[in-house]
């Protein structure tokens, strides 16, 4: 008997349930399939697959320091397991459930009915607190709990030998007409073990306060999201590693608490795409469905996703996003916000763009997220950040702005913020001449948003306030967490500030 265990976004041996089972039963053949149709996607990019490639490398030490190592073959999924089907007794193939975007849900579909056809069992295992065909959310919260505090699957002790690896791990990079350009310093798959370390040691000591500073949040925030999208880390492990922290470490207590919170928010968001895979498309509550449909500049979303579009911070945050493929969550909704609002660009390109430039992609974190800064989910406020007090407030001194925005980098303070409102004869001084070496603001901030609330009051009067209401009772029924604010009435920090403006208030 021949176990196939078919491995996705869970590229691990700890904490395993797959591979655990597999390996008690008997042997077991441990495959990656490259599909390059997948490579193909909009949302996808080679940064992305660089840092699979070296997962690969790693797990495929793992598993032949067991006694059988990796086969990574390429080509369609169906066909790859059609022929691994025949050219191998498999008596049953085991997989974690993915919650990817909708070309793997397709994929799949069509991985069920071939193995179906072939009379294959197909067992698919939890990997988050996540659950398939979840009606409402009611239970959620605690069916989370149980889940996540439950037993870890042990590591196997051994795997027999079946076979060498056919394709050991050739090159293979996505030929894409359209990448990103390669990241200059992404974060690799190698240093997870240090990244772990150092963050329980001592980077958390300071993850609260740092965790919207631009400058300071790539060294304070945990940098465990890659780890976590593609699987080389179990998010129950690390949960329950964070709480025997908290316990052990008095001095980093505070800020593993509020790490703790952020790592429910994983699980939370992706319950969303599993639950509806058409997030991916389409707007959340139906009212917004044709929000921002027309009215698409491209010249706009060229400045915004290559960082040109006059506002520092904004800019900053786009250049070090390309050049790192990270940023941390204010600038991500940041950015956001400001395509939807200041520029009133439709998310879903706006969507594509940031998934590429994500090395960390985890489509049921990104499409969730992207709708509720979009304002498309009818459950969230419509928040629009001001990119000027941002910047004035989070990067005063501007370290963050003059190391990605190199032409600003000898403006004072005082202007730094807003150049545009520089004399000519300082420009002159300053090296920056304004539409020349760094653009003039693509929009006016005041003005935009005027807009913005104006078609966004245009929208909602479309439809009478009942049916409103009634759509955004259902999307409460099936995505809203049921959990109440542990200090009613406090407003989140967040959520307080002038630094964003809450159209709905
Ligand atoms: C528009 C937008 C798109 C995003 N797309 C992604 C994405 O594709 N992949 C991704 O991993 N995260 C995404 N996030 C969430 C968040 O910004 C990143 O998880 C975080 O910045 C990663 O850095 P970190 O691991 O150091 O975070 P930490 O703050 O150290 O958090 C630890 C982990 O908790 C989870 N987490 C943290 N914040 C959130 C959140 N707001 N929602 C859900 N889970 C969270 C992530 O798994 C993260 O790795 C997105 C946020 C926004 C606003």
């Amino acid at each position: 008997m021949i176990s196939l265990v078919w491995f996705k976004r869970d590229l691990r041996i700890d904490d395993h349930g797959p591979l655990a089972d597999a390996a008690r039963h008997g042997a077991v053949l441990p495959v990656y399939i490259i599909e390059p149709d997948y490579w193909q996607q909009p949302d996808t990019s080679v940064r992305q697959w660089l840092f699979i490639e070296q997962s690969l490398q790693l797990l495929n030490q793992q598993l032949t320091a067991l006694g059988q190592s990796l086969l990574v073959l390429k080509g369609p999924a169906t066909q790859v397991l059609r022929q691994l089907c025949q050219e191998f007794p498999i008596t049953q193939v085991l997989s974690h459930e993915e919650t990817g975007n909708l070309w793997t849900f397709q994929r799949d579909l069509a991985v069920k009915q071939l193995l179906k056809e072939l009379a294959i069992p197909w067992l698919q295992y939890q990997q988050h607190a996540v659950f398939r065909a979840l009606k409402n959310r009611d239970l959620w919260a605690e069916q989370a709990d149980t889940y996540l505090s439950g037993t870890l699957y042990p590591k196997p002790t051994a795997l027999p030998f079946l076979c060498h690896s056919r394709q050991p791990l050739q090159p293979f990079r996505p030929h894409r007409a359209l990448d990103l350009i390669p990241c200059s310093s992404a974060q690799t798959a190698f240093v997870l073990p240090d990244t772990l370390q150092s963050f329980f040691n001592y980077r958390a000591k300071d993850y609260s306060r740092h965790i919207s500073l631009p400058d300071k949040a790539q060294h304070s925030s945990s940098r465990l999201s890659p780890y976590l999208a593609y699987g080389q880390l179990s998010l129950r492990a690390l949960q329950q590693q964070t709480l025997r922290q908290i316990k052990q470490q008095a001095a980093l207590s505070f800020g593993l608490s509020s790490f703790y919170s952020r790592l429910r928010w994983h699980c939370h968001f992706i319950q969303k795409l599993e639950s509806d895979p058409l997030i991916e498309t389409e707007a959340l509550h139906p009212g917004y469905a044709r929000l921002r449909k027309q009215d698409f500049n491209s010249d706009w979303f060229w400045a915004w996703s290559n960082g040109y579009t006059g506002y520092p911070l904004i800019d900053a945050c786009m250049r070090s996003l390309l050049a790192t493929g990270w940023l941390h969550f204010r600038a991500r909704a940041m950015l956001v916000a400001f395509a939807c609002y200041h520029l009133w660009l439709d998310w879903r390109p706006v969507a594509l763009h940031l998934a590429q430039c994500f090395v960390d992609y985890e489509p049921g974190i990104h499409y969730p997220q992207i709708q509720m800064q979009a304002g498309t989910t009818g459950i969230n406020p419509n928040r629009m950040y001001n990119p000027v007090l941002q910047s004035q407030q989070k990067d005063p001194q501007g370290h963050f702005i003059r190391r990605w925005c190199s032409e600003l980098r000898l403006l004072p303070d005082s202007w730094l913020h807003q150049p545009w409102l520089m004399p000519l004869s300082l420009q002159r001084q300053y090296g920056c001449l304004l539409g020349t070496d760094y653009p003039m603001p693509v929009v006016d901030l005041q003005q935009a948003m005027r807009l913005a609330k104006q078609r966004i009051t245009e929208c909602k009067q479309q439809q009478d306030s009942e049916w409103w209401r009634e759509q955004k009772h259902q999307v409460v029924q099936r995505h809203a967490s049921r959990k109440r604010p542990s200090r009613p009435g406090v407003k989140s920090a967040s959520s307080a500030g002038q630094l964003s403006l809450d159209l709905n208030e």
